[in-house]
Formats: structure tokens, sequence, C-alpha cells
């Protein structure tokens, strides 16, 4: 770097400009005077642009650069947020300051920072008028993340023959082969963080956490208008909402970008800013994660290609010899969360190891029930479904003698109310989602 600085020092963040050009938007920041930070995001095959659509196209790249900024702020903090000395109109800049602060909330917190009162997007600019509707194709983008989530929203869309396409961000061979299993037509796009990112981060700049969903709900509003969909339909439970923990009164979310609050201001501001026929929605929203793995367990065709280890998805350094580490947070759930619905062997055979009889991984579990600890900073269910998971299997003989359950029978379950620990309740639908008509019919695969 010429302009070497140290990010934890610096002063400004600058959103320096965005670009498009041959299939690749370019997004540039930059810390006060320091070396430009350009993260590229790569459109395969991109068609030519209809002229009616060069407004929308660009509203949503400006607002993915502004997203997507976000892992490159989170490594100084500086006090000033600076957008090419523009002002944004209200609804952008509410959007841009919710999502830093309750998005970066856990970075905040593991790294002892408040950012309360810190992040401030430039606002006071006047609003477009309403965006108009562009007549866009009836047909879905459906993001695959590699996991059971995804895969239930795939099968969701297939079941009443909705038009749609596979979709996923980056390089991991596991989520490409999940995808070609959906047997939907697929869309790969590239996404590069910037090198200068990791230089950062070698020369001490803060790291952490940061909420990815919204970075790839940009990228996909994107897709949408270059290759012409009319909705965006993720994966994301209604469990995404509910807090990992709560620190000196604000909300500390793992997940925030995959609750509902972000779904909200995300989908009004692309009704208002880039199309007013383009939908963006959770397909699993009124959902708990125990039902979403009842339903999963009924798609066996996935159960030799999926994972829910995130380790699987890093950028950088080894990835797990086997598809489930069986180490981390998310593989103690999603084992935890879809035994009550799949026959012991299978679930054994998907995971290669009972995990519930390894005496090792007591804390973990604990953990997941928020027994002496919180809810583990990872993508997984309330405490109260796993505790009712748990329950349901220390009911059953073939899972009784496993030396997790055994210990929830003799230690946790007395401390326990009993009448709050039935399963049933999980496997309803509730509370608010955004759903477009035209998918509605899709959540019978709930039934
Ligand atoms: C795969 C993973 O879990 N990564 C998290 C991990 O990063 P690590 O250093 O172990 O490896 P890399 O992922 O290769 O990251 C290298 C560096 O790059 C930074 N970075 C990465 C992606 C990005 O979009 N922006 C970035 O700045 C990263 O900070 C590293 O310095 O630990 C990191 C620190 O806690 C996390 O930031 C990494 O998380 C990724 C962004 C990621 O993709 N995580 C998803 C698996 C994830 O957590 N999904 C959540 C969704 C939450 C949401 O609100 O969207 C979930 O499933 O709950
Ligand atoms: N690389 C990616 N590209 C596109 N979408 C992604 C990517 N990673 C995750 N997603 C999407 O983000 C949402 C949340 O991801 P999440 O990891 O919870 O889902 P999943 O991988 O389908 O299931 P699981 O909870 O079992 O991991 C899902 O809709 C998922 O498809």
């Amino acid at each position: 770097m010429s302009n070497v600085i140290q990010p934890r020092l610096t002063q400004v963040f600058r959103f320096v400009r965005s670009s498009y050009a041959d299939g690749v938007a370019e997004l540039v920041y930059a810390f006060d005077d320091g070396e430009e930070l350009i993260e590229r995001v790569r459109f395969p095959h991109a068609p030519t642009l209809p002229a009616t659509h060069v407004d929308a196209f660009n509203a949503a790249l400006r607002l993915l650069h502004l997203i997507a900024g976000v892992s490159y702020y989170k490594a100084g903090v500086p006090p000033k947020i600076e957008v090419s000395g523009e002002l944004l109109d209200d609804s952008t800049a509410d959007l841009l300051d919710a999502l830093y602060l309750h998005g970066l909330a856990e970075f905040a917190y593991r790294n002892g920072l408040d950012l309360r009162g810190r992040i401030a997007f430039p606002r006071g600019g006047h609003a477009k008028p309403v965006a108009g509707k562009l007549g866009l194709p009836q047909r879905t983008l459906v993001p695959i993340g590699g996991g059971k989530d995804s895969l239930v929203a795939v099968e969701a869309v297939k079941s009443i023959a909705g038009e749609a396409t596979a979709v996923w961000i980056g390089n991991s061979a596991l989520i490409a082969a999940c995808a070609e299993r959906t047997g939907l037509p697929t869309l790969n796009i590239q996404r590069e963080l910037a090198p200068g990112l990791f230089e950062l981060n070698r020369l001490g700049a803060w790291n952490g956490h940061i909420p990815v969903t919204a970075v790839n709900s940009a990228i996909l509003s994107l897709a949408a208008i270059l290759y012409g969909y009319d909705s965006i339909a993720f994966a994301n439970e209604r469990s995404a909402s509910v807090a990992t923990l709560e620190y000196e009164g604000q909300q500390v979310n793992h997940q925030w970008s995959k609750g509902y609050a972000f779904e909200q201001l995300l989908s009004d501001w692309l009704h208002s800013h880039v199309a007013a026929d383009l939908d963006y929605c959770s397909l699993l929203r009124p959902y708990s994660e125990l039902a979403v793995t009842r339903a999963f367990a009924k798609l066996t065709p996935y159960f030799d290609v999926f994972s829910s280890c995130n380790r699987n998805f890093k950028l950088l350094g080894p990835k797990p010899a086997d598809r489930w580490c069986g180490q981390c947070p998310k593989c103690h759930f999603v084992f935890l969360a879809l035994a009550p619905f799949l026959p012991k062997p299978r679930l054994l055979s998907i995971f290669g190891r009972n995990l519930l009889d390894d005496e090792s991984l007591a804390a973990g579990f604990d953990a997941l029930l928020e027994y002496q600890d919180h809810k583990p900073f990872e993508c997984v269910g309330e405490g109260a479904e796993a505790r009712a998971a748990l329950y349901a299997l220390s009911q059953r003989p073939e899972w009784q003698e496993d030396a997790l359950v055994a210990r929830f029978r003799s230690e946790i379950l007395p401390q326990l109310d009993v009448a709050q620990l039935a399963l049933e309740p999980w496997l309803e639908p509730a509370g608010e989602q955004r759903i477009p008509a035209r998918l509605l019919p899709a959540l019978a695969v709930f039934d």
C-alpha cells in the first residue's frame, strides 16, 4: 500500500464511487486519504440492459455499494461517513443506519465497542419520485446457501411449478452441488472482496461478524433487474428475528440481516427506489427452525450433498475434511433439530457420528438450550425450540440412553416446566410475512 494507514485511527470512511460495465460491478471505498479498496461482483453472461431498466439498475447498484461497504467500514469504524459528497434521502439513510448499527451489533459487542450515536449516514437529500413497475417477468431467484433452509424453499417453489433459478454468490463447490441437485436452472455470481481489506486486517483492523445476508440480498436485487426476475425468495426462518443476547439495552442478533426487520426495510426500499414490481421476501418467514427441519426431513435426495456447517464457506484457510465438522454450534443445532423427524440411523448416516452421545459436546448443547450460557453467535434456533427438541428425544427409547439426552433428563429437565416443552406449537406458522400472493400456495409443503 502506498498510503499506509492504521485503520483504527482513521477519521472518515468514504464511499468513493461505484460503476458497472460488461457484467462487472466495481464498488470503491477508502479511509481518509488511504488507498482505494475495490470490491468486484461478476455477473455471468450479463445481458444488455434495456433503456427502461437503467434507472432501476443504477438505484440497485448504488444500494449495493452502500450495503457492501459494511465489510470495510468495520475495519476502522471512524467517526465520519461520507458518500461521495452526497446527502441520502431519509429512507435510504434510515435503512443504512439500521443495517450498520444492528448488523454490526455482534461485532461491536465482541470488540467492546459501542456504535450507538457513531453511525450516521449523511442525510437530508431529496427523494426521487417513487419507482414504477418495470414489467419484470414472473420468475423467482432462489438463493442457495448449501444448507437445509434454501432447499426447502426450492422445493416449495417447485411444488407450484413456479419458474425459478437457483442462484448463489461465491465459489463454493458444496453450494454448486446443491444447486445442481435442485434440477433448476442455475446462476453463480462471483464476489471478490478488496484485497486491501486483508492487508488492513494484518495492520490491526477491527474485525468480526458482518450482516452478510444484506450484502447477498443487495447483489441479488441488482441481478433481478439485470436478468429479469420479479421476486427474490430467501429462506430466512422466523427464529432468525430473535436476538442472540441483550447487552446494555441493545439487542445483539447474529442473524440480524436474516430477520424480519431488515426484510421489511429492504423490500419497502426496493419498491420505492428500484421497481414497484420487484418483491424481496423470505419464503420461510412464518416458520420456526423446527418446522423447517421437519419439512427438510422429507427431502431425502439432498441428504448426501447439503451441509449447514459454516466452516465449509470460509473464503480463506482450510475447509473441514467432512461436510459436517461436528464441533460447531451449527452442526450441533442441525443434528438436534433434525433428530425428532428422522429415523435415528438415517440421521447418523448424514453426520457420520452421534453428536448426542458425545459427552465432550455438553457445553455446546447447553448453549443451544440457553442453559448456563447464551445462545451461540451462529445461525441456530431459539433456546426454547432446542429444549423442545431435546425433550422430545428424551421421551423416545432409541435416544434416551445417549449421554447428552440422559444428562438432559437427569440434570436439566427437573429445572424446566414440562408444559413449555411441547414440540407441536413450534410446527405451526406464526407472525408476519411478506410473501407475494403468487408464491403463497408454495407454503403447502409445510402441511
Ligand atoms: C464462513 C464464515 O463463517 N466466516 C466468518 C468468519 O470468517 P473467517 O475469518 O473465519 O473466514 P472468511 O469467511 O474466509 O473471512 C475472511 C475475512 O473476510 C472478512 N469478510 C468476509 C466476508 C464478507 O462478506 N466480509 C468480510 O469482511 C471476514 O471478517 C474475515 O476477516 O468469521 C468472521 C468474523 O466473525 C465473519 O465475518 C465471517 O462471516 C462471513 C461474513 C460469512 O459469510 N458468514 C456466514 C456463514 C454467516 O455468518 N451467516 C449468518 C448470516 C447472518 C446475517 O445477518 O446475514 C448466519 O448464517 O447466521
Ligand atoms: N453464498 C450464498 N449465495 C446466495 N445466497 C446465500 C448464500 N449463503 C447463504 N445464502 C442464503 O441466505 C439465507 C440464509 O442462509 P442460511 O445459511 O441460513 O441458509 P441455508 O444455507 O439454506 O440453511 P442452513 O440454515 O441449513 O445453513 C438463505 O436463503 C440462503 O440461501
